[in-house]
């Protein structure tokens, strides 16, 4: 009997049916195969050979026929191989078919759909290739807050986002971070996490304590959450209406210490990460893990196929205690050093203060295997005795392990057509929406509602970084113009007042919201027309790629990770055309955002199609995650060709 036989050259997946290996048909029979061959990235390389058929007079029909049969009879007893798709048109199977039953055309079309299948299946085959070819981590994010269990700010964006796009690109992924509970109605975040059975015992601040952690496995990731007495209360992760809590280097290192047992000893979907694992420790609050690695577990043996990278959100948070605190972190003596800090003469209290601390980030950098920093503005400016708030020396000295990556934003979150924050879905392709969010926040503000009177939002902590004296001060000749200025932040308790004062004095065209609400982000970011961002340094900043995302202007500072991602707009590109998604002022005075915020509102006011173009750049702007994670890659990449930091 003559058959069709499906033959693996090389491996199969474990997901794949075995039916095919050699299948012989006698009659009218589903087979199925190609689809499991196709959607099978693990399979590597199949032929598919035909042992035996016979063409017709054209040598089109790939035909499969009775041994039995004599060369008359067989005409009539000629069985073709037609096809089976699904509704997306793709083949999901094969049939034998009696001759009889196809017109010539069908026949023809089933011999392009075989030809189809195997170039598809040829292309996948390159494709698993290439994917085999790829290195994949595991990865271990350490991070005080990942959005959405724990957000004040960037960092939270980023820890909440980027893991999945790191797992989605095939790396095992785990984050690191405390179970905050507030007694608050936002505890239900941790409501999937599941405790697990393992506790660790952890040995600093001259005593021992114990951790436990919560699982939960969302969206290819296993968010892990240290479970500690010390991170339930009232407040935000970092402090309440008191200010930063007293024991934060407490709550941190044993986030630091629990951090790197997980990997060891945390056996999630039945298998530990191991030892050879990528930390990436983002900012102070993780800092001391790079630390532990060389001095605690790399002595041990333990960890020697690991590396860590310290990721810097914002250099201006270090993690300094006085020096005496060193014995409280856990590490073995002999590693003061790296751990040291001498505060320059002019920043001491007194003639006699010898100004000596220790300083956690310091302490990350110097012992991590590579530095990244969230832009590449931001990467030299830290280099800079301006911006480098005291490290710039240091991570001079290490700037060939120094690497700037943009950060992405989670696309899915920060989507003006699918946003369930925002009272009308828009897209770059059909922007009405876009005024309806407008007027609902005049309603909801209660401004007059106005859709030609240009909306300028500024959404951020309310805190010295973020310019916000600036802008205050920039408020009282602003509200000569005919605009309506919305402000939303929380943070120093004078620049809250400021905004209720000015509230109060410009009712008609000045809201200030005092509070920390994502929901109202979102709101203000799609109903505005420009968003203000006048920041003394920014790292990167997620505001304006938000904004942009929406069709929202930004008008920022010059510098750092705004500089690299708002374009100026220039009228005359493009053959008159324009280009650009926003504008950029320097230096940062209050003359210079006056200035740059009036050139904005004439163009809105006045030249409609440009502001039209403005908005449709920023729009189509991809800002997806991508683009950093294969940077990311790249980094991981060099972290373990080099050997590991061993002091
Ligand atoms: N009152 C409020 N209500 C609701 N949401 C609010 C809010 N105030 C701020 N947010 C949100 O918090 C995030 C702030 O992100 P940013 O990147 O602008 O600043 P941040 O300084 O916190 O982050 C640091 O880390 C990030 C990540 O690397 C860097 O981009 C940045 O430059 C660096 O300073 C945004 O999602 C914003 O919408």
């Amino acid at each position: 009997m003559e058959t069709l036989q499906i033959i693996p050259s090389r491996t199969v997946g474990p997901g794949l049916r075995e039916t095919g290996v050699s299948s012989s048909f006698s009659g009218v029979g589903q087979v199925g195969f190609a689809s499991l061959l196709l959607r099978n990235r693990k399979v590597q390389s199949f032929c598919i050979r035909a042992r035996s058929y016979t063409e017709d007079r054209n040598g089109e029909d790939l035909i499969s026929r009775n041994s039995n049969s004599t060369q008359n009879e067989e005409r009539e007893e000629l069985l073709l191989l037609g096809t089976e798709r699904d509704s997306s048109g793709s083949v999901v199977g094969f049939q034998l078919i009696p001759h009889s039953a196809l017109s010539h055309e069908k026949i023809l079309e089933t011999r392009e759909v075989v030809a189809n299948a195997m170039d598809e299946l040829a292309e996948d085959i390159e494709t698993s290739d290439e994917a085999s070819t790829r290195t994949t981590y595991n990865v271990v994010f350490v991070t005080a807050e990942a959005a959405p269990y724990s957000k004040t700010g960037g960092l939270g964006d980023v820890c909440g986002s980027l893991p999945i796009a790191m797992a989605a690109r095939g790396h095992r992924v785990m984050v690191v971070s405390p179970r905050y509970l507030n007694g608050s109605a936002s505890d239900k975040v941790y409501a999937n996490a599941v405790e697990l059975e393992q506790r660790s015992q952890i040995y600093c601040f001259g005593g021992v304590q114990e951790v436990g952690f919560f699982h939960e496995f969302r969206a290819g990731v296993d968010w892990i959450f240290v479970d500690h007495l010390s991170y339930q209360r009232p407040g935000t992760p970092y402090g309440d209406t008191f200010g930063a809590f007293g024991d934060n280097q407490f709550r941190f290192t044993l986030l630091c210490h629990a951090a790197c047992e997980a990997p060891l000893v945390l056996p999630l979907g039945g298998f530990n990460y191991g030892e050879k694992c990528l930390f990436l420790a983002n900012d102070w609050h993780a800092g001391l893990v790079p630390v532990l690695l060389a001095a605690k577990y790399r002595p041990c043996g333990v960890y020697k196929d690991a590396r860590s990278i310290i990721a810097i959100h914002n250099i201006a948070h270090q993690g300094v205690e006085p020096a005496a605190t060193y014995k409280n972190f856990g590490v073995p003596g002999g590693w003061y050093k790296a751990l040291e800090w001498v505060f320059p003469p002019w920043a001491r209290t007194h003639a006699l203060d010898p100004g000596e601390a220790v300083n956690v980030l310091k302490a990350a950098i110097v012992t991590s295997d590579r530095i990244v920093t969230v832009s590449q503005g931001y990467s030299w400016e830290i280099t800079t005795p301006e911006g480098g708030y005291g490290l710039h020396e240091l991570l001079s000295s290490r700037s060939t392990v120094l690497t700037g990556i943009t950060n992405g934003i989670d696309c899915n979150e920060w989507n003006p057509s699918r946003d369930e924050h925002i009272p009308s879905q828009y897209s770059v392709h059909d922007l009405s929406g876009k005024l309806e969010c407008k007027i609902a926040l005049q309603k909801e503000l209660g401004l007059p509602v106005r859709s030609d009177c240009p909306l300028i939002g500024f959404i951020g902590r309310l805190d010295y970084q973020k310019g916000i004296d600036i802008l205050l001060s920039a408020v009282p000749d602003l509200m000569h113009d005919d605009v309506q200025l919305v402000m939303l932040g929380s943070g120093e308790k004078q620049y809250e007042d400021w905004m209720r004062h000015l509230e109060c004095i410009y009712k008609d065209k000045f809201r200030g919201w005092v509070g920390f609400n994502v929901p109202v982000s979102h709101r203000i970011t799609a109903g505005c027309d420009i968003l203000i961002m006048p920041s003394r340094f920014e790292p990167c900043g997620l505001n304006q790629l938000y904004a942009m995302r929406y069709g929202t202007i930004p008008v920022v500072h010059h510098t750092g990770g705004l500089r690299d991602t708002v374009q100026n707009f220039d009228p005359y590109a493009n053959e008159g055309i324009g280009d650009g998604t926003g504008w950029t002022f320097s230096p940062l005075t209050k003359e210079n955002l006056l200035a740059a915020l009036r050139t904005a509102v004439w163009t809105y006011k006045e030249h409609k199609s440009s502001w039209e173009g403005l908005m449709k750049r920023g729009m189509e702007r991809d800002s997806s995650w991508d683009v950093a994670a294969t940077q990311y890659e790249q980094v991981f990449e060099w972290a373990f060709i080099d050997p590991p930091y061993a002091g």
